[in-house]
């Protein structure tokens, strides 16, 4: 008899600048799915990159039209990977809480439709996958306890970055942990662990923060393969190739492209202390 399989599955979500994406983001995905598959309890089902809008307002962000076909070159030879716009096109900047609500939202919605034809099905009932979820009865939400489960995929520096004051609001770091988890890949120049310790909120629910080390520890950013460009040198191999091609034939990155931003508050910067002062 086949055994059935009682893993939670899991969606791993990374936000970032992806300006431009490089091969370690796609390896964070390839080592945190290594990791989760390794403790037995879970299964992953796909990972999403969404590259954070314009509005984000960072020095030297590129248009998000690029960043996007970059991220979607670089995931072409991936048969789990997947890039997703919903955050880009978003007129303003979306804090990364309400990002993670969205997909899961997305897959709780795309579970009832399934629970629900299979139903049908079953009655002899023929359904139409594209009527809308909002005429099935809630009951098929409550009934259904296998939706995957969305988690944010980071590495270290953006983990310590929940502790720079007016960037994250208390209350999304909590929501962040306490429904969603983190898994989060260890980066040169930050420590982890130790930030875990000394943060409290980070110290209460640290059964969320999934700590994944990467022994083959590689400095990749792309604030570095911006730099190379900018002076002419090689950055082969550490961006696919496609993604190389795109930034030739897009003459992408520049001297002026870096000052972009340049002397503008991040967005959830001004944002959160325009509401800490109301
Ligand atoms: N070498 C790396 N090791 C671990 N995590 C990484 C690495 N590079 C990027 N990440 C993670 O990828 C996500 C997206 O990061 P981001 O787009 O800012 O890339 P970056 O290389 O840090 O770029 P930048 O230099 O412009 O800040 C973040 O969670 C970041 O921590
Ligand atoms: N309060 C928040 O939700 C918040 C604050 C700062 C950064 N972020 C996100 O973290 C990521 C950071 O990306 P960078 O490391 O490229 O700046 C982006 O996706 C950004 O939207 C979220
Ligand atoms: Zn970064």
């Amino acid at each position: 008899m086949e055994k059935s399989d009682d893993r939670t599955e899991v969606v791993l979500l990374a936000t970032g600048s992806f300006n431009p994406i490089t091969v370690m983001h796609l390896r964070l995905f390839e080592l945190a799915r290594d990791y989760l598959h390794d403790t037995g309890k879970y299964k992953v089902i796909k990972g999403i990159i969404s590259p954070v809008c314009d509005g984000y307002k960072k020095k030297g962000l590129i248009e998000a039209s690029h960043r996007l076909a970059m991220a979607n070159l670089a995931t072409k030879t991936s048969d789990w990977l997947e890039v997703d716009s919903w955050e880009c096109s978003q007129k303003q900047w979306t804090e990364t809480v309400l990002v993670l609500r969205h997909h899961q939202q997305k897959l709780t919605n795309a579970n009832i439709v399934d629970t629900w034809e299979k139903d049908a099905h079953k009655k002899g009932h023929k359904r139409k996958r594209e009527n809308s979820h909002q005429d099935k009865p809630n009951s098929y939400l409550q009934e259904n306890k296998a939706v995957p489960q969305v988690k944010l995929l980071c590495g270290a520096d953006m983990l310590e970055s929940l502790g720079k004051p007016n960037l994250w609001k208390n209350e999304d770091v909590i929501e962040i942990l306490s429904s969603f988890g983190i898994i989060c890949i260890t980066r040169l120049g930050s420590n982890a662990s130790n930030f875990i310790y000394e943060s409290d909120i980070l110290w209460k629910y640290k059964h969320m923060i999934h700590l994944v080390e990467e022994w083959i520890t590689n400095d990749i950013s792309s604030t570095k393969i911006r730099r190379a460009l900018r002076r002419g040198m090689s950055i082969r191999y550490l961006v696919p190739d496609s993604v190389v091609e795109y930034i030739q034939n897009h003459e992408l990155y520049s001297e002026e492209s870096e000052e972009k931003n340049s002397g503008v508050i991040l967005e959830p910067l001004a944002r959160n202390t325009k509401d800490s002062q109301l």
